[in-house]
């Protein structure tokens, strides 16, 4: 598998030299290194802020019909070079080849769908209460430049929901994927600006991320801010932005519960439990976390757990027979090692796993930890990584006031065959997203966001066009 050689997206040039260095980027399954990714100075970021300024001006001015079109164009190139990109992908941040593919697919529907939308970005006519204005209307218009900051657990799918949007709307846009897998999003920029994106309507720049983000939120042509990371990095830029009352949207952890109801079909929602569970070795913003499983069903939910838990077979993603590849990086393994010691050392059961895999790569075994204490780090944080916690309930009352007590609310999910439960449940989560009987909560055609700290705004579906515009009101007065 060939990766490609990287280049950074500055006003209208690829830029293979640039004044930042270089950083190396790793195959997360070898640890061999893969690519030398230029990063950008400061003189270069502010070339790429202007370049958005200019592009801005010309975005904008296409009609929607036409912004659609080329977006949709970008999405058939997407699509035709699936294979390539889901290539780039595997090699730069380890998932399977065919979850690659899936992504690199759902992100051209994901332009797509946003294409469609830029074409329905409706106002209102609203009756005016006094004599002689002859019309009253709400309009959406393009909020401006976006600077966006994508993480490397879904190099294609998070970029794509972020330049969907923004260019749909009108925006032009900065963006800074992960520096552990800036292949993937040069891709995706080079589809975009092949169909017809003007080029300085999308630069693409790397670096150091807090650098790199402080620089670009203070930058006066930058109008609008979109993060996807952690609580703690969203807090951080969501102050930034605010000081200069910036827009900003922050899709950022979560902590996923899963009620599994007494009346649930047990092997139906262990199926779809581990597959979600283990899917992306856990790094999956909605990823189920904790299990809340009826306590006298507890022994049979664990042990079929385990025992599938322990059948994964990790690899390399790029072998077929992979159902998990290595974790994106290796302050991850360090830090799943911390929530496993520390659950441990307060009391928790580790039934399975809990280890580095003892070979090349950063591979972590599928852990499955029971009986965590409330105050222990694996039930307080998204341990973003392979690891499932599994807790007893005795009622659902119980359930879901543990399924709340977190100050996230990204997924929430459960399984059950009562209907009425199900709607219940559905009211009572705490959460943007909640799947009952199933964990497939990200669709392009709906809303993604978190509730409480999990993060502000929506991506994708009509909701996520709306962030990236500003709301304008035009009265029209007679003459005289
Ligand atoms: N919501 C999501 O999809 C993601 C959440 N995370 C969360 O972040 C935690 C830590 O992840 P790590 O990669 O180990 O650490 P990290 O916090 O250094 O990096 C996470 C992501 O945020 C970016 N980032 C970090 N500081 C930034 C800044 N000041 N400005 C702009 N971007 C910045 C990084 O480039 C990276 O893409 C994970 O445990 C997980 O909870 C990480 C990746 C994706
Ligand atoms: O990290 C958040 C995230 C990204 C993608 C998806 S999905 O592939 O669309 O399911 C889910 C969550």
């Amino acid at each position: 598998m060939d990766y490609p050689e990287l280049a950074l997206h500055i006003a209208g040039q690829w830029r293979t030299q640039t004044a930042g260095g270089r950083r190396a980027v790793v195959n997360p399954a070898t640890e061999e290194v893969i690519a030398q990714l230029p990063l950008a100075g400061r003189d270069e970021l502010a070339e790429a802020a202007e370049s958005a300024r200019r592009g801005f001006v010309q975005w904008r001015g296409k009609s929607a019909l036409e912004r659609c079109n080329i977006l949709r164009t970008a999405a058939q190139t997407i699509r035709a070079q699936a294979k390539t990109i889901a290539q780039v992908l595997t090699l730069e941040q380890g998932k399977p080849l065919a979850e690659s593919l899936r992504e690199v697919t759902l992100s051209a529907d994901i332009v797509d769908f946003q294409a469609e939308e830029a074409k329905r970005l409706y106002g209102r006519l609203v009756p005016p209460r006094v004599e002689g204005i002859l019309s009253q209307s709400v309009m959406r218009q393009p909020v401006g430049p976006v600077a966006a900051f994508t993480p490397w657990n879904f190099p294609a799918n998070l970029p794509a929901r972020k330049l969907a949007s923004a260019l749909a709307a009108g925006c032009s846009v900065v963006i800074k994927p992960a520096e552990e897998t800036p292949g993937t999003c040069m891709l995706l920029v080079r589809a975009f600006l092949d169909a017809g994106v003007p080029p300085d309507a999308l630069n693409m720049v790397c670096g150091d991320p807090a650098e790199v983000s402080s620089f670009l939120i203070d930058h006066p042509a930058i109008a609008k801010v979109s993060f996807t990371g952690s609580v703690a990095v969203g807090k951080l830029l969501g102050e930034q932005a605010a000081r200069h009352v910036k827009r900003f949207t922050g899709e950022l952890g979560g902590h996923a519960p899963v009620i599994v109801c007494d009346d649930a079909d047990f092997p139906f929602a262990l199926k779809q439990s581990l597959a979600a569970k283990f899917r992306n070795a856990g790094q999956v913003c909605a990823s189920p976390i904790r299990f809340y499983v009826p306590r006298r069903r507890f022994g049979e939910w664990s042990e079929a757990f385990v025992q599938a838990a322990r059948a994964l077979r990790l690899g390399d993603g790029s072998d077929p027979a992979t159902q998990m590849g290595p974790l994106a990086h290796a302050r991850r393994i360090e830090d799943m090692q911390r929530f496993v010691d520390d659950a441990v050392e307060r009391g928790a059961q580790l039934l399975c796993g809990g280890h580095r895999v003892q070979r090349p790569g950063y591979f972590f075994e599928p852990t499955v930890i029971a009986n965590a204490p409330a105050d222990s780090r694996v039930m307080r944080q998204e341990p973003f990584g392979p690891i499932a916690v599994l807790q007893p309930y005795d009622t659902l009352d119980e359930a879901i006031a543990q399924a709340n007590a977190l100050p996230y609310g990204l997924g929430a999910y459960a399984f059950t065959r009562d209907l009425q439960t199900a709607h219940r449940l559905g009211d009572a989560l705490e959460a943007g997203m909640v799947g009952i009987n199933h964990f497939g909560v990200s669709q392009p055609e709906m809303p993604f966001g978190g509730w409480k700290e999990s993060g502000i705004g929506q991506e994708m579906g009509a909701e996520g066009l709306l962030h990236y515009t500003e709301v304008k009101t035009l009265t029209v007065g007679v003459p005289s």
